[in-house]
């Protein structure tokens, strides 16, 4: 399979009234074209910051120094003129979030926003067009009544819904790679099952890539064919998911799975003291390993 997002040395720093904070130390990570890759690690780690740079985000932001290669699909993000990054955004990768509600605009029907997003990839789309696509995704994604789902405000529609919009909408232009940052999380454990399971579905049908962010072991193990595991700016294992959870090498990783029985509703895994052993080199399994 080529390869779709090549991550090669990315080192983060954020300059603030303090100095400078080192946040990425040097990260290497893959995705094929369709596979579907979970970065996992504790809050902080610096997960969210790299879906930002591949989303072109950081680069723009003044306090944030990046360096290294991010290429995708033959371009190189980071060298880029802002406005080409922009054009990618919503179109060749799009964005799912933790909470729906914060991420839809309160203020437009979901109808109105389909159809920006749509127009971003042909800004001369009819809005009779860009509705019939809409409906078309929202019943992939099991919306009872789409039609009238397009007239409705997000407020209007539980977390679960919302969800499942956002899920459409981020697949609706089909974009090669989606950046799903713990989708769910702000939803109840039941029904962010059932929305995984739902995206894993859409997924593997339009042969989309996913980086999957998560500190949540369990789902990872259901959702990613590979995963990578962060820890204070390094990738510290990588690997099949079956093998790595099979055989985790790394201290932190060994770690991060025994606080799984840990974890609460509400909570985070409670992940050991920091010790030396998880300064330990890089763990890579094999990709034939399972
Ligand atoms: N704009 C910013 N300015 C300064 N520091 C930042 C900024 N954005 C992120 N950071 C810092 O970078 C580090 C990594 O943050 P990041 O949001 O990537 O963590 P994460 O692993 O996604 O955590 P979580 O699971 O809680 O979302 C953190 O220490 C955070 O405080």
């Amino acid at each position: 399979m080529s390869t779709l997002l090549d991550i090669q040395d990315l080192r983060l720093s954020f300059k603030g009234l303090r100095g400078i904070t080192d946040v990425l130390h040097g990260i290497s990570l893959s995705i094929a074209a369709g596979e579907r890759v979970a970065l996992v690690g504790e809050s902080g780690s610096g997960k969210s910051v790299i879906a930002r740079i591949v989303l072109g985000l950081l680069q723009e932001t003044r306090s944030a120094r990046v360096s290294g290669k991010v290429g995708f699909d033959g371009a190189e993000i980071n060298t880029m003129r802002p406005r080409d990054r922009a054009k990618l955004r919503g179109t060749e990768m799009s964005m799912i979030f933790q909470d729906p509600t914060s991420s839809l605009n309160p203020t437009f029907t979901i109808g109105n926003q389909f159809a920006e997003v749509m127009r971003r990839r042909d800004p001369k789309l009819s809005r009779a067009a860009c509705d019939a696509r809409a409906i078309e995704m929202l019943t992939e994604v099991s919306i009872p009544n789409p039609d009238r789902i397009l007239e409705n405000y997000p407020f209007q529609l539980s977390g679960g819904m919302n969800q499942r919009v956002m899920i459409a909408m981020a697949l609706v232009n089909h974009p090669k790679l989606l950046l799903a940052d713990e989708p769910g999380t702000a939803l109840d454990v039941s029904v962010q099952a059932q929305t995984l399971r739902l995206m894993h579905d859409l997924v593997e049908k339009h042969g989309t890539a996913v980086l999957f962010i998560s500190h949540n072991l369990g789902v990872v193990r259901e959702f990613a064919d590979r995963v990578y595991v962060i820890y204070r700016g390094n990738i510290v294992e990588e690997g099949p998911t079956a093998s790595v959870f099979h055989n985790p090498g790394h201290a932190y990783t060994r770690a991060l799975m025994d606080a799984v029985p840990r974890i609460t509703g509400a909570g985070l895994p409670e992940v050991p003291e920091v010790s030396d052993a998880f300064l330990a080199p890089m763990v890579r399994h094999d990709r034939g390993a399972a």
